[in-house]
């Protein structure tokens, strides 16, 4: 019809500046991409970036935290621990779905060789290990109390976390960047709805300690 016609030939400017940022967003990834292979520019670096990923995955995290939590002596501890293994979950749920819905396709370059993935990992938006470097990284900020060289550890693995996805090119910059607003933002609803043994009861119940 006319009007379809007039607004393929007017498109918005929100979809120009959207078509350009995926564009830059495109180019950028690629040129940052020098670990995505071993004969690529920082080939000798990946290693090292494969070891930042396996500190990300969400096995890790998952078989530490019920680890931490089956060993727990102290009711402030294992409050703590069931909130972190609600946090681990609930992002690979939010995760999962997005990817599922979004569907965009990994970087071209990335080898597709990471360890233990679930189907949707084959989609690259948002960036499961940035999410979950943002959100546990702030976890750990609020609720455990450490030195400030550590504190400013977490927030660095957190960064690093997310910088290796892309120079890994696992990821476009946009899925991390949006990973770690998504990881941000979960913390804060795992914090509005924090398990305790007065609104969870039966949850606590079932670990109390040896
Ligand atoms: C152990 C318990 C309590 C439950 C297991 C639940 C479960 C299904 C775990 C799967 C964990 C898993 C395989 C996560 C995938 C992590 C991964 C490779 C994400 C991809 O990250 P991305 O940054 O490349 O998007």
């Amino acid at each position: 019809s006319p009007d379809e016609a007039r607004m393929d030939l007017n498109p918005s400017f929100l979809g120009i500046a959207l078509r350009s940022l995926l564009a830059i967003d495109l180019w950028l990834s690629k040129k940052l991409g020098v670990c995505a292979a071993e004969g690529a520019a920082w080939g000798s670096v990946r290693p090292l970036m494969m070891l930042l990923e396996v500190s990300g995955h969400g096995i890790p995290w998952l078989l530490g935290t019920l680890y931490c939590l089956a060993r727990s002596d102290s009711w402030a501890g294992r409050e703590v621990l069931m909130n972190l293994l609600f946090t681990l979950l609930l992002d690979l749920l939010l995760v999962a779905v997005i990817k599922g819905l979004v569907r965009r396709r990994r970087p071209a370059h990335n080898q597709m060789d990471m360890f233990f993935t679930l189907s949707v990992d084959r989609y690259s938006f948002p960036s499961g290990h940035a999410t979950r470097a943002a959100l546990v990284s702030r976890f750990i900020l609020n609720h455990l109390v450490l030195a400030i060289p550590l504190r400013v550890l977490a927030v660095l693995w957190a960064l690093v976390v997310g910088l290796s996805r892309v120079l890994l090119g696992r990821h476009n910059v946009t899925d991390v960047a949006f990973g770690f607003l998504l990881g941000y933002l979960q913390y804060s609803i795992v914090d509005y709805c924090w398990l305790s043994p007065h609104n969870a009861p039966v949850l606590f119940a079932l670990w109390s300690p040896p």
